[in-house]
Order: C-alpha cells, then structure tokens, then sequence
C-alpha cells in the first residue's frame, strides 16, 4: 500500500501529514513509532491524519500522534500545519476552517502574510487529566521532585500542560526536569513541561519537554499554555511573543472565559510517497 504525505514544520515541531480523505488510512502505534524514527523512517515530532468531518457545521477531523505512536488530544503548531495542507491539496478552499480534535472543535485561518492564525479555544484550569487539581482558582501548585518543590501553573488546552517560570531557558535542567514532571504521578495522564523566561510584560522565552516526544525546537500549545499561566500570575500583557529555540509565534488572550489566538508560519519541506507492507495500512 502506497501512502502519499507532506513533511511539514512549524518553528521546527515537524509532522508526517496524511491525507486521509482521499486514502484509507489505518496506522497501529507501531507503524507510527518506525514511521516516525528519524534514522529508519520518515521522521517526526507528530502525525498528523486529516479525516472527513463528522458533522455537517465543521470541515474536517484531525488525528494527532506523538511519535512514540499515542494518540493525544490537541497540538497548536500542528493546527497551522493542517491548514495549510488542507488549502495547498486543494481539500479546502476556505480561508477559516473548522476542524475536529480529540478535544473540542478549533479554527485555523490562513492570513495574507503566510502566517496561520489558530483560534485555540478556551484554556482550562482544572483538566480532567489532573485529576488532583480540583481548584481552578489556585495559580501555581507545588509540586516536589526529589525533595524540591516545583512553582508550577496547570494550563490545559486541550492537552495537558504544566509550566514554570525560571530565570534563563539556556541554563534551565530541561532534559533532567522535564521527564521527571511529565511522569509524576501527579499527572496520571502525563503532561507536556514548559520552561518559561520573562524577558519583558510583552516577550518571553519558552522551551518545552514535550510528553512522549522529549524536547522539541517548539510547542504552539505549550506557548498557549504558557501565555495564559504568565497572564493569570499577573507576569503579563494580553499579548505577547513567544521566542522558542525554532522560530517566534504570536499568542493572545483576553483572560477568563476567552479563546486564546495563536499566529505563526507554517511550512511544507516536502511531500512523499511510501510503500508500506501488510493489510493494516488497507482499511
Ligand atoms: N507539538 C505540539 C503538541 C503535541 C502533543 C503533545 N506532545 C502532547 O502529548 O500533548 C504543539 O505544537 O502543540
């Protein structure tokens, strides 16, 4: 079976793109996991599937899996990408789409200067997935590793965040802290681990340990997520610039019951043809 696809990357968070309105696409996590190694497959932060709607008032579904083959629930940079897949395979002619996720329906629209706008919706404090945080009104939970309390804030967009503030991302214990955050047990479902400078009310600088795919070059629902936690701590204007090690993304949020809007670039680095064996890629 011959999958066609798009490599794609926003801010460098990359995505193997799949079409699956005009193929029948049917992926175990295994396939995914060696689909996605960068030495013996395509290579991929995420998987992005495209599906027809479901519902005659949104345009398309959209799957998203991590590279270690698990299905999560939402994935900004990934929503920029999917609209320009969308639109440059002529699936959509629409400048705003509505697209399904695993959590709730989110509108990407393409702007004239190349960017993409994503309406991200509504960010929540108390997530379903954390279940000991039971009190939305609480800004920063403690949270001990090792015999250290960690000052984190609970932001869920969809997909579960946690994120702290510390004084320099460069010298931040990214690769030793954030795989003991992403597993505690606090966080039964996991969580994806922002790090987070303040360089002014208007500008910080973001690296993010993503759950199930480590570090990446960036995270748009890891900038949504961290935006929101600096704006409830009082650290932040409505609108603000995230720097991430792979590019900048403009995010905005009114506070309270509002969406966030997340703005930045979305690239196609090439488009390809796989041959995969064995009837599970034939629906
Ligand atoms: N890179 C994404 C987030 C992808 C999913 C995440 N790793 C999770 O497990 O929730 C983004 O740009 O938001």
């Amino acid at each position: 079976m011959k999958i066609q696809f798009s490599k794609m990357q926003g801010l460098g968070n990359d995505f193997m793109v799949i079409d699956g309105v005009n193929q029948q696409i049917k992926l175990s996590p295994d396939t995914i996991r060696q689909l996605g190694d960068r030495h013996f497959g395509i290579g991929f932060d995420q998987l992005l599937l495209v599906e027809p709607a479901t519902r005659d008032d949104i345009d398309f579904s959209y799957r998203i899996f991590n590279n270690d083959g698990s299905e999560v629930e939402q994935c900004g940079n990934g929503a920029r990408c999917f609209a320009r897949f969308v639109h440059d395979k002529g699936l959509s002619l629409k400048q705003e789409i509505a697209v399904e996720t695993a959590r709730g329906v989110i509108y990407p629209r393409l702007e004239n200067n190349d960017n993409v706008s994503v309406n991200m919706g509504v960010p929540q404090f108390a997530p379903k997935e954390i279940p000991f945080i039971a009190d939305s009104d609480q800004i920063i939970h403690p949270l001990d590793i090792d015999g250290t309390n960690f000052a984190i804030s609970v932001v869920s967009m969809g997909n579960p965040h946690a994120v702290q503030v510390v004084a320099d991302v460069e010298t931040a214990p990214i690769a030793s802290i954030g795989p003991k955050i992403e597993t505690h047990p606090r966080f039964p479902a996991k969580v994806n681990v922002g790090f987070m400078q303040i360089i002014s009310r208007d500008e910080i600088r973001l690296r993010v340990f993503e759950r199930a795919a480590g570090e990446t070059l960036a995270c748009g629902t890891g900038a949504c997520a961290a935006v929101v936690a600096g704006i409830r701590r009082g650290l932040l204007n409505p609108l603000v610039r995230v720097i991430t090690h792979g590019g900048e993304l403009s995010i905005a949020w009114g506070g309270d019951s509002q969406a966030v809007w997340m703005t930045g670039p979305a690239i196609t680095v090439f488009d390809g043809i796989i041959n995969l064996q064995g009837e599970e890629y034939a629906a």
